[in-house]
């Protein structure tokens, strides 16, 4: 990567293009500038005029926040450990790149924005035909919130015909339209029909998995199911993003376009965060809803925290975790017993990881690792993923899998892809799922998956979960 700091940005460009004729090849280019604050959310509504592929990201914190619009180039692996294809493709890209960036902020400059599905060996259903099995893409116009301060990058690929004038105005007329972007009213479509997997079924496949359990085939699977609702008209992600960001706290907001499909969520639940080597993961499992009253609620969070059958949920999580990242860390810091995770209609069991990555490993080395977590899998890893695959009647497709960014300076951050959904057009489908262990019960499972489509449900304008129960 040549990064350019002493030039004058007219000079970079002008480097990049007579770089490009001397190869004739095409170029990647990146432009970084501080701007002042914007609204992200009307950053990437407004994007949709630009461009049909838009990212979104925003971290559990809020102290990160990135918006994308267009793809320069997508990363795309085609044999082997997906993880590590991508990992050579991103290092061979960044090699070539010139970045114009005079404050070396994380999330600026080239970033990768994306997604991978659950399970790559599951056969795929026409439900997530527009998705590949993974994505990350570079986007054309960046919008980066670091706390306080917002910067704008523009990626291109400059091609040895193109004109200098025509690319800066090309870009400058984009870069207006993004940066002054102003709110307008949203009008919610109305949910006309919903399907769901049929409950009953879905009940005798977590006593199944129970009575499984029991023969000892493994020690826990998450099991999920899908809501589909079908609406009027045409659902706009924008929309469900601001209202996500109204309605959730605690809770990282993602929208990822495939093909004119949205894969939409805010999820609570951190993979992996590497930021200068430091490494934090968390193990979130084990659930009860929040109570009506504060009394209740408490009372509610003190049985979960000495709850045996949440607890083993949680604990083959920390388990797994652990082991994970103490192969490829130091100082690995993880405390002995969780607390709660409180969210609008949830609380979960929660622990915080924290370890140093060794110099040798990098994030999606990491992401490799742990996906998929008990949390989302089961316990042993393999088995749980072989049982999923077999027997759980939905395509989870990227429900459940990584989503997330990194940059070229080794920072990044992957969430699990729960609470969320697939936007096609006038259709939702919402999906949820819970970790069953030999103590489950069916009828209690299937309330807390319940729960949990709420977020998704809530904003889709379908809640409460009660008036639409058959
Ligand atoms: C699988 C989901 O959530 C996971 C399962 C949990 C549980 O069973 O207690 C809790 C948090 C998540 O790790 C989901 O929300 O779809
Ligand atoms: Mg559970």
């Amino acid at each position: 990567m040549i990064l350019t700091k002493n030039a004058t940005r007219d000079e970079v460009i002008q480097q990049v293009l007579t770089e490009a004729v001397r190869t004739s090849e095409p170029q990647l280019i990146s432009l970084v500038e501080k701007i002042d604050p914007i609204d992200p959310f009307l950053f990437y509504a407004e994007g949709t005029t630009i461009a049909d592929h838009r990212t979104f990201w925003k971290s559990a914190e809020g102290d990160v926040v990135i918006a994308g619009v267009g793809s320069v180039t997508r990363l795309r692996a085609s044999k082997g450990d997906r993880f590590t294809e991508l990992e050579n493709q991103w290092k061979s890209l960044m090699e070539e790149a010139v970045v114009y960036d005079q404050y070396d902020q994380k999330g600026t400059g080239p970033v990768a924005l994306g997604g991978f599905s659950f399970d790559p060996k599951k056969k795929r259903t026409e439900l997530w035909k527009n998705f590949p099995d993974h994505q990350m893409t570079v986007p054309s116009y960046l919008l980066t919130k670091n706390g306080s301060e917002h910067y704008f990058t523009i990626n291109a690929l400059v091609f040895p015909d193109d004109h200098k004038e025509q690319l800066k105005f090309q870009w400058d007329q984009d870069r207006e339209r993004l940066l002054s972007a102003t709110s307008h009213d949203f009008i919610p479509p109305e949910i006309i029909a919903k399907e769901e997997i049929d409950p009953e079924e879905w009940k005798q496949s977590v006593k199944k998995a129970t009575e499984d359990i029991l023969n000892g085939k493994l020690d826990k699977v998450v099991l999920a199911r899908e809501l589909q609702l079908v609406f009027d008209e045409k659902i706009d992600p924008a929309q469900v993003l601001q209202h996500l960001e109204d309605s959730q706290s605690n809770s990282y907001l993602f929208a990822i376009e495939s093909d004119g499909d949205y894969f939409v969520g805010a999820t609570p639940e951190r993979l992996v965060k590497v930021e200068n080597r430091e490494l934090t993961s968390a193990c979130l499992a084990g659930t009860v809803p929040r109570g009506a009253t504060d009394e209740e609620d408490r009372l509610l969070g003190e049985s979960l925290l000495n709850d045996e059958k949440n607890l083993e949920e949680h604990g083959y999580v920390v388990q797994m975790i652990r082991d994970a990242v103490e192969a490829c860390s130091e100082e690995v810091d993880i405390p002995e017993h969780p607390v709660l995770y409180p969210l609008k209609n949830l609380q979960h069991l929660y622990t915080p990881v924290h370890a140093k990555l060794n110099e040798e490993h990098t994030l999606l080395d990491v992401v490799s690792r742990l996906h998929p977590t008990p949390a989302l899998g089961g316990l042993p890893s393999a088995d749980a993923v072989d049982y999923i695959r077999g027997k759980e009647q939905l395509d989870r497709g990227w429900y459940a899998g990584p989503v997330g960014w990194f940059d070229s300076r080794q920072n990044g951050e992957f969430a699990v892809a729960i609470r969320s959904a697939l936007l096609r057009k006038d259709r939702a489908s919402l999906f949820s799922g819970c970790g069953v262990v030999k103590d489950s019960i069916p009828e209690d499972e299937y309330e807390e998956t319940a729960v949990k489509l709420m977020p998704m449900l809530s904003v889709l304008g379908g809640a409460p979960w009660t008036t639409l129960k058959q």
